[in-house]
């Protein structure tokens, strides 16, 4: 039997993500679909999938659906969780909002990492929908170090819902190819994986980010990356002023916003690209060349 899904196609900043509704979680996608619909050469191709559940028919949201209606079942497209996605819940909120499933304005949005409060305005299919990042933690410990291809740097820890390692370079090329994956030390810092985030300074209050995601690889963005790169800059020197931020990646612009007591709002774009029908039992495979 063929089984078909509907999907929505769209990116922040060219980090890209499929949106797929399933409001009574009973699609049941496994680590094994969702690896074969985000393969971009044998599946649609994608940075993430973003199921769109119901909080109260999730288990693991069931207790915020008295704030949240909706739930980001968040996959990484190596069929693992993650608690949160800066880009991807400002998309899953443009998402509800365009197919009537929530009122231009805040929307609580629930995650593995509690009720986010996401603010999308209406009537412009272009509008930078903000989310609010909360204060982002330092959980240490001290001496962490990233090496990427044969250099290494210390690293920072930083926890935005989801866990970070930022590094300072000089220049973004410094970390090389990221098709190999940076390697972080000591290797019990981060159980459950980490993405890492390259940073460099353009100007006052103008960063620039390189991001090889947990469970993902290298992408053209990271929203959560973009907030951990202000928060590290922030914590590395106590004083710089607060406001906005603009983290430029190879996507685009993302606007972090610093109140004085250090909360963050994360902005830019989001937008739906397409439509469709996906057959996910015809995805992922692949054939041995003929000889
Ligand atoms: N692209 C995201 C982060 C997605 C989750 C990440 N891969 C993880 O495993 O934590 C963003 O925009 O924040």
């Amino acid at each position: 039997m063929t089984r078909t899904l509907t999907f929505t196609k769209g990116h922040g900043t060219e980090n890209d993500f499929l949106l797929v509704p399933d409001p009574d979680a009973e699609l049941g996608l496994t680590p094994a679909d969702v690896i074969a619909l985000c393969d971009r050469q044998a599946g649609i191709g994608a940075d993430g999938l973003l199921l769109v559940t119901r909080s109260a028919a999730h288990p693991d949201a069931a207790d915020m659906a008295d704030e949240a209606e909706w739930f980001m079942d968040y996959r990484n497209p190596d069929g693992t969780t993650a608690q949160m996605c800066g880009n991807g819940i400002r998309l899953f909120a443009r998402y509800l909002l365009e197919t009537g499933r929530a009122r231009p304005g805040t929307v609580p949005i629930a995650t593995r990492s509690g009720v986010r409060q996401v603010h999308i305005p209406g009537g412009d299919p272009d509008g930078h929908p903000t989310v609010a990042m909360g204060r982002p933690a330092f959980p240490g410990p001290d001496g962490i170090k990233v090496t990427a291809n044969g250099r290494t740097w210390p690293a920072l820890h930083v926890d935005v819902g989801n866990p970070h390692a930022v590094v300072q370079v000089d220049d973004l090329a410094d970390p090389g190819d990221l098709r190999t994956p940076p390697t972080v030390e000591p290797a019990g810092a981060y159980p459950e994986g980490v993405t890492v985030d390259f940073v460099t300074t353009r100007g006052p209050a103008h960063l620039a980010l390189r991001v090889h995601e947990r469970g993902a690889g290298e992408t053209r963005s990271c929203g959560t990356g973009a907030v951990a790169a202000v928060a590290a800059v922030l914590h590395r020197e106590p004083g710089v002023p607060t406001g906005r931020y603009t983290v430029d990646v190879a996507g685009g612009s993302l606007a972090v916003d610093v109140a004085p007591d250090g909360d963050m709002h994360l902005s830019g774009p989001a937008v739906l690209v397409a439509t469709g029908t996906g057959y996910p039992n015809r995805m992922g495979r692949r054939e041995a060349p003929q000889s």
